[in-house]
């Protein structure tokens, strides 16, 4: 990777821990400065200072709760303002393993202002202005529970199918202004999501990758132009057929009369 043509700068959310201080790592070292987001303020300063020294990148902490507006705005303002961003990496979410019969409302409320509404208005704010710009990389973090929907709590599974149906519709609505998008779908990985999701053993289960294994996968997806990056995915052609049976059966659903399966005449 060439690290001395100039990246602009990479805004992670979700950087203080996890899949999003990996990202961090990785895009420092090719090259990015960095402005990491999340709750955590001493924690962010950890990975910040860790970077500094090891890149020599220049890194700046934003700590904000994606979830109360006003912090959020603040977020949406440095995107639309600050001309260095080129790319925005929509990665802060949380989970629950909850079913409907046992997790709190409120609780999913939240997960819903975080895992959707947050990413979508920071993709609203990054995406005219790299449009503006001419140039710009949206990374939005999905999950394979987006597919695998009965998998974990129903109202996170619903999150991520949204994450992975607004990026088609992004990457609908960009493609042909120099604005790539890409969708990211880890499967279980090992971080601290597991902990707040309410299943801690599933960090060390045999079928659970680890954050530096789904970045680095991520990344070498995004550099081989994917639009949709599933890095536990081996059999990566029922993936390519999923995608052409979704669109051979898009076209199909518009018609004014019923399906004569029903009857009605
Ligand atoms: N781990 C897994 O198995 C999988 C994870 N994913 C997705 O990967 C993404 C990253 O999760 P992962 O790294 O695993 O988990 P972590 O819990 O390690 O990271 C979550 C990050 O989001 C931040 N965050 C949480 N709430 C807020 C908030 N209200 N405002 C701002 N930042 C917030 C946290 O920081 P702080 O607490 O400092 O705010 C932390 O940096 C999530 O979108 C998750 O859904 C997808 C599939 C599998
Ligand atoms: N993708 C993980 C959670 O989001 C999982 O597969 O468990």
């Amino acid at each position: 990777m060439n690290n001395h043509f100039p990246k602009g700068t990479a805004l992670v959310t979700g950087a203080s821990s996890g899949i999003g201080a990996v990202y961090a790592d990785r895009l420092a070292k090719r090259g990015y400065d960095l402005i990491l987001v999340a709750r955590n303020e001493q924690r962010l300063n950890v990975v910040a200072d860790r970077l500094r020294g090891a890149t020599g990148r220049q890194i700046t902490v934003l700590a904000a709760d994606l979830n109360d507006k006003a912090s959020l705005a603040k977020v949406e303002a440095v995107l639309r303002d600050n001309a260095s961003i080129t790319m925005l990496v929509n990665n802060a979410g949380v989970g629950s393993v909850a079913s409907i019969l046992q997790a709190d409302v409120d609780k999913m409320e939240e997960m819903i202002d975080l895992n959707i509404t947050a990413l979508t208005r920071l993709s609203y704010a990054a995406a005219p202005a790299f449009v503006a710009r001419g140039a710009g990389t949206i990374v939005n973090i999905a999950s394979v529970v987006g597919i695998a929907v009965e998998a974990l709590n129903g109202v996170y599974s619903a999150s991520k199918s949204y994450v992975l149906s607004f990026g088609h519709s992004l990457q609908k609505d960009l493609a042909d202004k120099g604005v790539r998008v890409q969708t990211v779908m880890p499967g279980a990985t090992a971080t601290e999501f597991w902990d707040i999701a309410g299943y801690a053993p599933q960090k060390t289960s045999e079928i659970t990758m680890s954050a530096e294994h789904c970045v680095d996968a991520a990344l070498a997806g995004l550099d081989a132009g994917e639009l949709v990056t599933i890095p536990g995915l081996h059999e990566g052609e029922l993936w390519t057929r999923w995608e052409a049976d979704r669109r051979e059966i898009s076209p199909k659903f518009r018609n004014a009369k019923p399906a004569p399966r029903y009857g009605i005449v």
